[in-house]
């Protein structure tokens, strides 16, 4: 395999192996052996050939075999013609040589010089998570870190455990170490180098393709990621160790399939030789009778024979002669050998069908026991197969905690004036410039003005997941009123929020679990000065209240609705928005004024497991906080502003009772905080949006948001659990609806 090799003599055994054929000096041929006008354009007659076989992998790809002589580059298309190589594929894709390849480095340029390749050493692999890739079988020299043995005279391979204190190793094993705190098995990282040429570069990038950003983060503990490494490998295990039960289980079903097959066609063979016995049995009783009539008729026959003669002058011929008697009776023998011979047949007929219906039964009676041999596998697979989905459910549940079951991101809106109080310092880092002094806040991520609906959703990707597998999920928007928290949640209809995204997703990831059938149900409220209006009604419904029993929290008399699709949903949220109570202040003329949850309530039920789970997705766009005497609000305004302040400052209280694990939470300050609990507390899982206004005249709201942010960040829910009554699910639930 060399770069670039042209076709002599010396290369041709090579380039047949590569299923090429044969270019004889002014009669270049295709790869299929025909002439080709393009090919035969690039060489003219009586010119010494000189080709190179080339593979070029489009960015789509695609691998194309290419001909490059004397820079005409030609390409193998789908129906096997060549065709000339389109100058804009330079920058598309690049031609596979084992430099650009093995060295890990980014992609040689298209025109660089391209390699002739071996077709079997192609091939294709299934990787977790990126799909079926290509692989391909690089040959290439390796270091290989050796010592002098001076009893034997020969280099010897150093172990793993002595070469790490080799200082050439020392200095790339911590170069790793520095660039990924994530890693801390120097054994581990050793051997990577010895794969990787030691090449620290690769190594790195190796880890960073299997197991992401996560081993970018350096925790205080030293072992966090570490831990958060070794959950996800567990992970990817267990997903492997599921697939290959679930494939066990559907052979073992498929068998179980064709023993019951195999049964039902051995119990018809039966009823069949069943039904063939008892007809020669008729056969048999119809020969007897007859034979018996025969009899009876031969016996008629000899009491006629000597009649009693009166006396008489004149003799008469007698009724019967003698051949008529003999005749007789040569038939009455040969009825009674045909008898026997009947007989024996039958007899024999009999005894086989016995043993056929012996042997038969025996089959059946194996088969039942295979059978149930077969049942008792499928069964015990079965549990397997529960047992590696729950712990495969804890140990992503493990992963989240790890990284905290509240996660908490600020997204700055976009604004057109020119000065700014934020300055974004880093992706987990926003300063708060104001009158001169600068204070950092730090979360999960800040996402700047310039951050796309999609950028915001993926934060909040992996909790989605946590509600199929039956967890409460809740993402929250807060932040002063016009921060763009609607537009957070909600979006626009061209550009949606994390509200349908994740609904979306939502759905996506039930489709696709093909075992498990989903049930969804949709509510939506408003709190509105205090009080919970259900949104999916048009009656004028009296108040709502909440109801909490033992763990759960549900609000008697709410709408909830069944759907199936997302137009569904998109519908019912549609009702419930216009059903919402907008006014205006003197911020902002579309406002909110009042808290929006929307909750959607998944149920799953495992027909392989037989487990059921049951998780809430709810999302919520919470109305603004304000300062009163900024907007001059008055009257009902005023009224509105002050029961927002009054819930969104209980919310507050709620995160800092959590913060300090205090014994008591007070959940029941505000109806905001009491709907909220079960998606605040135990092991639901939350994901905060602080949402902040750029603009200088904000930076005292835009303070107080962060500081609130930063206070929800330092709140770990799976600690609070012991010092708190939870409640595991919400139930917004009563008058089922179907559409
Ligand atoms: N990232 C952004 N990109 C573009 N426009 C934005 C962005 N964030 C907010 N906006 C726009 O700013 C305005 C106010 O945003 P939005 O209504 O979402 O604020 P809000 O925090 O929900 O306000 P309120 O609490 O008063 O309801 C809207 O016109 C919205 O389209």
């Amino acid at each position: 395999m060399g770069s670039g090799a042209s076709v002599s003599e010396a290369s041709r055994p090579e380039r047949q192996e590569a299923g090429q054929a044969e270019a004889e000096p002014g009669q270049p041929s295709t790869p299929a052996g025909r002439s080709d006008a393009t090919l035969q354009e690039t060489v003219a007659e009586g010119e010494e050939v000189s080709l190179d076989f080339e593979s070029f992998l489009h960015n789509n790809g695609t691998l194309y075999s290419c001909f490059n002589h004397h820079g005409n580059r030609v390409y193998v298309d789908e129906s096997q013609n060549l065709q000339p190589f389109p100058k804009e594929w330079y920058s598309q894709g690049h031609f596979l040589t084992p430099n650009n390849e093995s060295s890990g480095q980014a992609h040689a340029p298209a025109s660089s010089q391209p390699a002739v390749r071996e077709d079997d050493r192609t091939g294709s692999i299934y990787i977790q998570g990126k799909g079926t890739v290509m692989t391909y079988m690089f040959e290439e020299r390796v270091n290989v870190c050796r010592f002098w043995d001076p009893h034997s005279g020969v280099w010897l391979l150093l172990p793993l455990q002595w070469e790490i204190n080799v200082e050439f190793v020392k200095a790339r094993v911590q170069r790793v170490m520095s660039t990924l705190p994530g890693l801390v098995d120097q054994k581990e990282i050793t051997a990577a180098l010895r794969q990787c040429n030691y090449d620290p570069e690769e190594v790195i990038s190796v880890y960073l393709t299997m197991f992401g950003e996560i081993l970018l983060q350096a925790s205080a503990g030293g072992n966090h990621n570490y831990a958060d490494l070794n959950s996800f490998r567990a992970l990817l295990e267990r997903d492997r160790v599921i697939e290959d039960l679930r494939q066990k289980l559907q052979t073992k079903e498929k068998e179980v399939d064709n023993l019951f097959q195999r049964n039902s066609y051995l119990a018809r063979e039966v009823r069949y030789l069943s039904e063939v016995v008892q007809h020669l049995n008729q056969k048999l009783a119809e020969l007897e009778a007859d034979q018996q009539e025969a009899r009876e008729k031969i016996r008629s026959l000899l009491n006629r024979r000597a009649p009693a003669v009166p006396p008489a002058k004149t003799i008469t011929k007698p009724a019967v002669d003698t051949d008529q008697l003999r005749q007789v009776s040569r038939l009455t023998r040969e009825l009674n050998v045909s008898n026997k011979q009947l007989r024996s047949t039958v007899h024999q007929a009999l005894t086989d069908m016995k043993n056929q219906l012996e042997e038969l039964k025996g089959a059946a009676g194996k088969l039942t026991q295979v059978e149930q041999e077969a049942a008792g596998e499928v069964e015990e697979l079965r549990s397997l197969y529960r047992k590696e989905a729950v712990e495969r459910k804890s140990l992503y549940n493990k992963l989240l905690e790890l990284q905290g079951n509240i996660r908490v991101f600020c997204r700055c809106r976009k604004t057109t004036a020119s000065s700014s109080c934020l300055e974004k310092t880093d992706d987990q880092e926003v300063v708060v410039v104001q009158k001169g002094s600068k204070k950092k806040f730090q979360f999960d991520k800040v996402y700047s003005q310039t951050s796309t609906q999609e950028d915001v959703f993926a934060g909040t990707l992996p909790v989605i997941t946590s509600c199929v597998d039956g967890y409460n999920v809740c993402i929250l928007a807060y932040g002063q009123t016009g921060s763009g928290k609607t537009y957070t949640m909600m979006g626009s209809k061209e550009n949606p929020g994390v509200n349908i995204r994740s609904i979306r997703e939502l759905l996506r990831i039930c489709a696709e679990k093909e075992k498990v059938s989903y049930t969804l149900k949709i509510s939506m409220l408003e709190i509105y000065n205090d009080s919970l209006n259900d949104l999916l009604t048009k009656s004028a419904s009296a108040a709502l209240d909440i109801r909490v029993q033992g763990k759960s929290v549900s609000v008697p008399g709410l709408t909830q609705i069944q759907v199936q699709t997302e137009a569904d949903i998109l519908n019912v949220m549609e009702m419930g928005e216009k059903n919402r109570k907008i006014a205006s202040t003197k911020l902002n003329t579309q406002s909110s004024r009042s808290h929006l949850v929307v909750a959607l309530e998944v149920e799953g039920s495992d027909e392989v497991s037989g487990l059921t789970s049951r998780g809430t997705l709810t999302l919520c766009d919470l109305a603004g906080s304000e300062r009163i005497s900024k907007t001059e609000a008055e009257g009902q305004r005023l009224v509105e502003a002050a029961a927002i302040n009054k819930s969104l400052t209980a919310l507050g209280q709620v995160f800092s009772a959590l913060k300090c694990n205090a014994l008591h939470v007070p959940f029941r300050n505000s109806k905001l905080t009491h709907l909220l609990q079960p998606c605040l507390s135990g092991d639901a899982k939350c994901c905060v949006f602080v949402n902040v206004s750029p603009d200088v005249s904000d930076a005292v709201e835009t303070l107080s948001t962060l500081q609130f942010g930063s206070t929800i960040r330092q709140v770990s829910l799976g600690k609070a659990t012991q010092n708190i009554v939870l409640a595991k699910t919400t139930r917004l639930r009563s008058k089922p609806r179907r559409r």
